[in-house]
């Protein structure tokens, strides 16, 4: 089965720096496939590159079965990939209500209204978030905002969903009800989807593979749990550590 989302050995560029190096990567439809990496690994270049905010240096990035990026060449704009973000700031817009803010990108999309409704609806439902509908942002809790930014990327039926570290800033409690809601949600639709932390538990709850990022390299792509044969690794010594016994 060709891949969802593929990098094939994709270099990518801040500041002259190379901070992504050779970057190969296959996401299956419907998985999730977490990113993990310390500060600084390139995690967030890495979802740039994918978005298309970034052009690889060398290296190409394939969505579905069409060509999105070439060295140095942005081959589909960001618009035009059908990917959906969810940033660690959420990024809502403050002066859309919860509904405006669904139902914004479906407009953009010309989804008709009746449809809209109904996908706004159903997701908002599904998220707990039914009765606050009409609310502004900045009347909802941080789990709230945390459950609109999921249900704004998932309304769309994204090709893929590209997460940048959604849950970092919440105390361990919330943070575990809320990665539990989103691995359901994600599952659920059918979703496929990059998930960048530096939280090893959180990446092991989400799939069973997990993308390693060291200094801009994949140094490891499968079960973290594999890392116990191979503590000699010098990367392997803190996740195994975050992991427990
Ligand atoms: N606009 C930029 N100009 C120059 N260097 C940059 C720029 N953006 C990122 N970098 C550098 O690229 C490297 C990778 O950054 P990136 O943001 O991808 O890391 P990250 O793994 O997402 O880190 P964090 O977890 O701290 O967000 C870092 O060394 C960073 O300093």
């Amino acid at each position: 089965m060709s891949a969802a989302l593929q990098l094939d050995r994709v270099t990518a560029l801040r500041g002259g720096q190379e901070v992504l190096a050779e970057v190969s990567l296959r996401v299956a439809p419907g998985e999730t496939l977490p990113v993990l990496g310390s500060s600084g690994s390139g995690k967030t270049t890495l979802l740039r590159v994918v978005a298309g905010l970034l052009a690889p240096a060398r290296g190409a990035v394939r969505i579905g079965d069409a060509l999105a990026s070439e060295a140095g060449r942005l081959v589909l704009a960001p618009e035009e990939r059908g990917l959906a973000m969810v940033f660690q700031d959420l990024a809502l817009w403050p002066h859309l209500t919860v509904h405006g803010n669904l139902s914004f990108g479906l407009e953009g999309r010309k989804v008709a209204r009746a449809e809209r409704e109904e996908r706004v609806a159903a997701i908002l439902s599904r998220v707990g978030l039914a009765g606050k509908a009409r609310r502004h942002p900045g009347e909802l809790s941080g789990g709230e905002r945390q459950r609109v930014a999921i249900a704004r990327a998932l309304v769309l039926a994204p090709r893929a969903v590209l997460l940048d570290e959604p849950l970092s800033n919440l105390d361990v409690g919330l943070k575990q009800e809320l990665l539990a809601l989103f691995r359901e949600l994600l599952h659920e639709r059918g979703a496929t989807a990059l998930y960048v932390t530096h939280d090893p538990r959180e990446a092991q709850a989400l799939g069973p593979r997990t993308a390693v990022l060291d200094r801009g390299r994949i140094v490891h792509l499968g079960p973290l749990e594999a890392l116990r044969a191979r503590p000699d690794l010098p990367f392997a010594r803190s996740v195994l550590q975050a992991l427990g016994p």
